[in-house]
């Protein structure tokens, strides 16, 4: 690594005509660096590459070869809106560069980790239509991606989308490599590989898992086969994703279908367009604030295929001119985060589901600029998916927090642990947490009814007229008796 910054670190000019500024950012495979083109002032990206048959490229392994398949890529690929350009290209006695042209967003996963990705509903519909004509194009050209994932989508200037890091693509329509990729964007028979898998079909899967990241900024699987309980419940019932994302719509379930078939024949670009262009709301949070607003705005019944009302931009500037309002309010602090689910340290709430920012060290991710806003949020401190069940410790916690109720006249029975026994399987999440709310909201009525009635016996005891039947003596113990001494 410290022989690639001696080629080209803070101030060096690159073939005369790239002048390094800093370092952005180091990639599973090389260095990244900020740079002008001292000709024309444009800012660059300069992918920095160790050479095959140099010594430094034995400890870089899959690098030695990655560098000359990203430019053949690149140049099949040409020049698209939502693909990262290469600009140029050069070599020198140990490294090579790539000269890409520069996105000053950075990456989605950096955007989803910073509260800035895409959050109202027209938004990630633009977000992911772009995504997917991206891939079609790519598709077309004959290069299958094989590791999209939220840190290979570029983020420009004005908000779009952009492609980039070719350094797994291929042009094969069929092939054997196995496990090549990122697990958890991974599709099952990419992965596990045994006989080969179609590229193309894989890369539809994982744009199933960015719509999930961008929505709950957490992954379903730690990796795509049944040693992920999560998986394999998958397996058996594509809607125990409702389980995992309980706030998801039924609208994005059925993008997911069409993404997410176990059966790759069956996931279809076309289809997953088709699903985008037809949501409404991505989750039921939006639905509630849909239905909110039709109350409130609609008169009369409401029309059985009416333009959904979209929800309102409470935290987004009225549209700035830009497609992606939402990419240039980086300072903006939003009001009220639909459609995040990341879940906040300080209340903690049971997880299933992964944390996409928990392989990144805190230290790394803070150096990285992350926990702009809330540092806990994004470290779940829990393991893989598997980990990541609720423990019964874990819930016996959470009742004790939960039932810290201020004093009462009546004694509040803490529920039975045993029934919340994570390991239940006959009961979701969901179930849980609404028998929860059933429960409580009981408790407070029969609370009210008995406040209600202690007024009552108070109002009653003050009235001359009032006559003891001995009701109120019961309850209010020694009260009864001190007010009678
Ligand atoms: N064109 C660009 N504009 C802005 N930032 C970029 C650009 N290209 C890369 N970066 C930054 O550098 C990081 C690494 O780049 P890239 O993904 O191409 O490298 P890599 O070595 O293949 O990394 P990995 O495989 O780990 O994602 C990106 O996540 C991003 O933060």
């Amino acid at each position: 690594m410290e022989c690639m910054r001696d080629s080209f670190q803070d101030g060096a000019i690159l073939g005369g005509r790239y002048q390094a500024i800093k370092l952005l950012n180091k990639g599973s495979f090389g260095l990244v660096y900020l740079a002008k083109n001292i000709v024309n002032e444009e800012l660059v990206a300069v992918k920095c590459l160790v050479k095959a048959g140099t010594p430094a490229a034995a400890s870089y392994g899959l690098c030695v070869d990655e560098f000359n398949e990203e430019l053949r890529f690149h140049t099949k690929l040409g020049s698209h809106p939502h693909i990262v350009d290469l600009l140029d290209s050069l070599e020198t006695e140990n490294h090579t560069f790539l000269v890409l042209e520069f996105c000053p967003n950075g990456d989605l996963y950096e955007a989803i980790s910073q509260d800035r990705g895409p959050l109202e509903t027209e938004h990630v519909r633009d977000f992911m239509l772009q995504l997917v004509d991206a891939v079609e194009y790519m598709h077309s050209r004959g290069v299958y991606h094989r590791d999209l994932k939220p840190e290979n989508i570029f983020l420009t200037k004005d908000g779009n989308i952009k492609i980039g890091d070719f350094g797994l693509a291929t042009t094969e329509e069929w092939t054997e490599e196995s496990a090549v990729g990122s697990d958890r964007y991974m599709a099952p028979e990419q992965y596990d590989a045994i006989g080969g898998y179609e590229p193309r079909k894989a890369d539809l899967w994982a744009i199933g898992i960015c719509l999930l990241n961008i929505l709950f900024a957490r992954n379903p699987f730690t990796v795509p086969n049944e040693t992920d309980p999560l998986f394999a419940d998958y397996i058996l019932d594509r809607e125990s994703l409702f389980d995992i994302f309980p706030t998801m719509s039924y609208d994005t379930f059925e993008v997911l279908v069409h993404c997410l078939a176990l059966d790759p024949h069956k996931r279809s670009l076309d289809d997953i367009r088709t699903a985008i262009e037809r949501v409404v709301s991505w989750t039921t949070d939006d639905e509630s604030l849909d239905e909110f607003c039709t109350e409130e705005r609609e008169v009369g019944p409401v029309a059985p295929n009416r333009e959904p009302l979209r929800t309102p931009s409470l935290q987004i500037p009225a549209n700035n001119g830009s497609a992606f309002p939402w990419a240039q309010a980086l300072q903006m602090t939003p009001v009220h985060r639909q459609l995040s689910n990341i879940p906040d340290e300080e209340e903690p709430t049971v997880r299933y589901s992964e944390d996409m920012f928990k392989d990144r060290p805190h230290a790394y991710r803070q150096e990285m600029g992350y926990f702009t806003h809330h540092p806990a949020s994004y470290d779940s401190g829990l393991g893989s998916s598997y980990a990541s069940f609720p423990s019964a410790k874990d819930f016996q916690l959470r009742m004790d927090d939960k039932y810290k109720t201020p004093a009462a006249p009546v004694k509040i029975e803490k529920p039975a642990v045993d029934a919340f026994t994570p390991t239940s399987t006959s009961k979701s999440w969901s179930d849980w947490v609404l028998e929860d709310e059933e429960e409580e909201e009981e408790e407070r009525l029969r609370m009210e009814r008995e406040k209600a009635s202690n007024r009552r016996s108070w109002a009653d005891f003050s009235d001359p007229g009032y006559e003891d039947d001995g009701y109120d003596a019961e309850w209010v113990g020694g009260g009864w008796d001190d007010l009678t001494v």
